[in-house]
Formats: structure tokens, C-alpha cells, sequence
């Protein structure tokens, strides 16, 4: 069976719940023989390894090592969710400060040992920060690095779906773009519901105006019920998702959904975040997305509240201010 390329992807973070199924689904949608795994934790990545080995797939060079210079020696693509999940007790600021230390780190693995990488796709929250640290200290260009952004446009149209009745493929074009969770920018106006436009559904009898609030609130909560319900985040989609993108960056099939991107937009700079997306083998194209006038004020408070997150960051010393991130990246303008 053939391999949509031959090229080395490497795996951060594989002894863990994404990481693990990101592997799985690579394997399954056999992206590339050859796959390395990375993580710390050297008995649970040889867990992995072995959970892989179990499943009989053929035609897979597959290797294991907590050595990141081993890792990353000739890779073509990374994809990491090496970093902490929130746990109980832990605050925002906990998870914000650790893993931005864990994407810096990981931003100069890939300048020392990887500088020739292709692409670079960030899982490990908040994956707007974690990402745009990753490329400030890796030296790649920004269409070179991209983050996963799409669970919220893919809850929006499961709870559209689930609210009108309708098998999934029949709500069109659900995008939300911006931060994720609370300051997530839904831009209702390219939605459809069996052919009809959202827009014209909202506030009417069938899809009154407290339905729909109440509606993108179960969006915003989608991370926690899935905790609620199976006790423990999600990782299943958050893993295929992460995967399909890197299917699109090798070569293979479109990626429909918003990615985390590097912004250069006027009005939207010095930032990472989910717009109007492609990607492909070049990486990724970034464009302001097309929405009526409410839609790109409230994508202006998403982007405001990112950089809010972002200035912290640059407060903890993590990363430098942004008229010094040139001296850093040279490719950051
Ligand atoms: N972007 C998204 O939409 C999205 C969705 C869900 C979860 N996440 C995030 O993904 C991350 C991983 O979640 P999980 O459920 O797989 O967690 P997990 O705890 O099961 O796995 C994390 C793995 O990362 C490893 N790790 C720790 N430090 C590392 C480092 N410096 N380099 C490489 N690996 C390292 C750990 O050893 C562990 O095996 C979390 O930050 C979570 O919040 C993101």
C-alpha cells in the first residue's frame, strides 16, 4: 500500500493521549513510513511504540527515543503536543507560563537540531501562544509554523447539526476564527442549514435569538463536557485534526477547517491565531476572513484578548518585546 510521501514526520509529545492517537491516525491515513516518536517520558513513549507494534501495520520504520537531537536529525515535519494539560488547582497563568517555556524550548530544538524542517504544527495549549513562541525562537518563516484551531468550528456545527435534526454534511461552512473557547469570533454569516443561509434562521421562530446564545455557549464549553463525560480532555479529535492538517501540508487532502496561523494583516499583527486559512506544501496562507461588520469587531476583541495573553508572556520574560523579534526571528518583520 502506498504512502502519500516518504518523508521523516516526528511526533512530540507521543507518550501521551494526542500524541499517541496523532500517531495512530498518521499511520492509518499512512502518511509516511517514517515516523519518529519524542517525549520525555521514556516508558510511557515505549508504550506507544509497542500499542503500535500490536496493531500489525505494515510497511512502517517506526522509532522511539527521549533524545530530541535524535529526533529531530532530518525532519521533514514536526508535530507536537508535548506540553501539560490544566489539571485541577492549576490556574491559567500555571499552564500559560509552563508551556510557554516548553514551546521556547522547543523553538530552539528546532533551530539546532531541525533547521531545515518543513513544517511545524502546535497542539500543547494555548496553542495561539505556544505556536507563536515556537516560531519566534525557531527561526522559521511563518507560513512554516501553524497551530490547531479547528475544534471550535467543528463543535459549531455538531451543536447546529444536533439542533436542527440534520446529519452532519448538511450544516455548511461553520467557522469561527480568532482565540479559542470564550473569545472565539463565530462567523455565522457563510453558515448554511440545509441550504439556508444561518443568518436568516437566527431570531426567527425556528431558531430564536436565546437558542442560538445558548447554543454557542455549549461550543465554548465543548472541551469541558467532553471532560465531563469521559473524564479526561479530549484527544481523539484534537488528534485527528492535528493530523488531517499535516495530510494537507504534505500534499494531500484539503484542509477545510480555520488554522492558527502567524498574522500579518494590518489590524491584526504580531499575533498567532485562527483566520482565513490554506494550507498546502508551501505552508500556510493567511487572509483576513470575509464577514459583515459585527463578525470582524468581535474577531477585534479576540485579537485583542490574544494579545493580552501574549503580553503576558512578554511580561514573564519568555519572549522578548515585539520591536526585539526581529533580532530573534529575522524572518518576523
Ligand atoms: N489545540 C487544541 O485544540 C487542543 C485540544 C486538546 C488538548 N490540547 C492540548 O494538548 C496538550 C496535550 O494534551 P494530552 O491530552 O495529550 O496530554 P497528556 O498529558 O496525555 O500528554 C502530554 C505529553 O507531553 C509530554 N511532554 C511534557 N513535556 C514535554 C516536552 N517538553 N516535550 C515533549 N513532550 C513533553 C508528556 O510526557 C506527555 O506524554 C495539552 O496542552 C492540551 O491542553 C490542545
Amino acid at each position: 500500500m502506498k504512502f502519500l510521501t516518504s518523508e521523516k514526520l516526528v511526533i512530540c509529545g507521543a507518550a501521551g493521549m494526542i500524541g499517541s492517537n496523532m500517531l495512530q491516525t498518521a499511520m492509518m491515513l499512512r502518511l509516511t513510513p517514517n515516523i519518529v516518536l519524542y517525549d520525555p517520558y521514556i516508558k510511557g513513549l515505549e508504550g506507544t511504540y509497542e500499542e503500535m507494534l500490536h496493531c500489525g501495520f505494515d510497511g512502517f520504520n517506526l522509532q522511539y527515543t527521549d533524545d530530541i537531537s535524535v529526533a529531530f536529525r532530518d525532519a521533514d515535519y514536526i508535530v507536537s503536543s508535548g506540553g501539560a494539560a490544566r489539571k485541577a488547582g492549576m490556574t491559567r497563568e500555571d499552564l500559560l507560563k509552563g508551556n510557554a517555556e516548553i514551546a521556547a524550548k522547543l523553538g530552539r530544538d528546532i533551530r539546532n537540531y531541525a533547521p531545515d524542517v518543513k513544517h511545524v504544527v502546535v497542539v500543547f495549549n494555548p496553542a495561539d501562544i505556544t505556536g507563536l513562541v515556537t516560531l519566534l525562537y525557531s527561526g522559521l518563516q511563518p507560513h512554516q509554523v501553524s497551530t490547531l484551531a479547528a475544534l471550535d468550528s467543528t463543535r459549531l456545527r455538531s451543536e447546529l447539526a444536533k439542533y436542527f435534526k440534520l446529519p452532519l454534511d448538511k450544516v455548511k461552512n461553520t467557522n469561527t476564527y480568532g482565540g479559542h473557547g470564550e473569545q472565539m469570533a463565530v462567523f455565522s454569516s457563510s453558515t448554511t442549514i440545509d441550504n439556508l443561509p444561518l443568518n436568516k434562521i437566527i431570531g426567527t421562530d425556528v431558531f430564536p435569538e436565546e437558542d442560538w446564545h445558548a447554543l454557542q455557549q455549549r461550543v465554548i464549553q465543548g472541551g469541558k463536557n467532553i471532560i465531563e463525560l469521559r473524564g479526561r480532555s479530549s484527544f481523539q479529535s484534537p488528534a485527528y485534526l492535528s493530523i488531517k492538517m499535516m495530510e494537507a501540508i504534505m500534499g494531500g487532502e484539503a484542509f477545510p477547517w480555520p488554522v492558527g496561523a502567524y498574522s500579518n494583516i494590518l489590524g491584526y499583527q504580531n499575533i498567532m491565531m485562527a483566520m482565513d486559512t490554506q494550507l498546502s506544501k508551501e505552508g500556510v496562507k493567511v487572509h483576513l476572513p470575509k464577514g459583515i461588520s459585527n463578525e470582524l469587531e468581535v474577531l477585534k476583541r479576540s485579537y485583542k484578548h490574544l494579545c493580552s495573553l501574549r503580553d503576558e508572556v512578554i511580561n514573564m520574560g519568555i519572549i522578548p518585546p515585539i520591536n526585539q523579534w526581529s533580532e530573534l526571528n529575522p524572518h518576523i518583520l
